[in-house]
């Protein structure tokens, strides 16, 4: 079994260790998890995770070291674990956003192997959208990660320039998918539900739509089309929300947040 260190116990870090756990990729004694204050973390503790507050200690001896901070906090971690890495060893995985292999390895030296990975927090219930990509990990390596986290959801490879694209569209695209979920089930009060059945009629509803196409392979359009009987209230329905610009919102969202995703590490 790979021994695992998350550098960054938050939310994403913190998902990615309980979709391993959840899935069996590995113990929980296999996965060491740190953050600069340990001490509210009893509930991880009591899983059996290991714990540290030392980045440096905690990937002596690690197969694979997951940076998992905010942009803002890399540099940091990176003076920490500076010179502690061997190179012919150890993998380095980085969710961060914003951040390039070439970025990593002008800190830590150009024989490290970095891959950069983009989940979303479904991981921790092994439904992540993850795609990940490297300039220069080996084949053997891209191949370990592809398997880590096909463990707990989807992979695609893509070219690193499209990793903060995959960003906006993978990991933000969770809390996109939620509030139109939740603007769902707010229609659905005004219409009569309970907030409570509203909420639980629009999640299905959403699940099914999702599993249509995954299921079937096929275009939301053609699932559209089954649905819009002619002059019937689906299409008057989708019309009215397109011509209040539903679409080009979602888009507009989807390309700001790329364009933000690109500027995390150097703002
Ligand atoms: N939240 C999400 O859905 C996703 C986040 N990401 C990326 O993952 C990274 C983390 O995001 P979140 O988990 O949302 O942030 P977060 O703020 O929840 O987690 C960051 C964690 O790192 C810890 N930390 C800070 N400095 C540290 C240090 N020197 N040593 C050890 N731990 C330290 C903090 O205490 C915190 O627990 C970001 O770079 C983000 O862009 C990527 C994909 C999805
Ligand atoms: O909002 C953010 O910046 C991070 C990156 C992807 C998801 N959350």
């Amino acid at each position: 079994m790979p021994k695992i260190t998350i550098i960054g116990s938050g939310n994403i870090g913190l998902s990615l260790a309980k979709g391993l756990l959840a899935k069996a990729y590995c113990q929980a004694e296999d996965i060491t998890l740190t953050r600069r204050n340990i001490k509210q973390m009893n509930s991880e503790a009591e899983r059996g995770f290991k714990l540290s507050d030392n980045n440096r200690e905690a990937i002596l001896r690690a197969d694979i070291i997951v940076l998992a901070v905010l942009p803002q906090q890399l540099n940091q971690v990176l003076e920490q674990i500076n010179g502690a890495i061997i190179a012919e060893q150890q993998l380095v995985v980085s969710v961060i956003s914003g951040v390039s292999c070439k970025d990593i390895r002008l800190q830590l030296g150009d024989d490290i192997q970095v891959v950069r990975a983009m989940p979303n927090t479904a991981i921790a219930i092994g439904q992540s959208m993850t795609c990940i990509a490297s300039d220069h990990a080996t084949d053997h390596h891209m191949a370990e990660v592809t398997r880590l986290f096909e463990t707990v959801g989807a992979v695609v490879t893509i070219n690193e320039d499209l990793m903060t694209s995959a960003t906006a569209l993978c990991a933000c695209g969770i809390a996109f998918f939620l509030r139109s979920i939740r603007a769902a089930s707010q229609g659905g009060v005004e219409i009569g539900f309970h907030a409570h059945d509203a909420l639980k009629m629009a999640v299905q509803t959403a699940k099914g739509a999702a599993d249509l196409l995954l299921q079937m392979q096929s275009h939301p359009e053609s699932e559209i089309d089954k649905v819009t009987s002619p002059k019937g209230c689906t299409i008057a329905g989708l019309n009215e929300m397109e011509h209040n610009g539903f679409s080009s919102a979602f888009i507009k969202g989807i390309k700001l947040s790329a364009e933000r995703a690109g500027g995390l590490y150097k703002d």
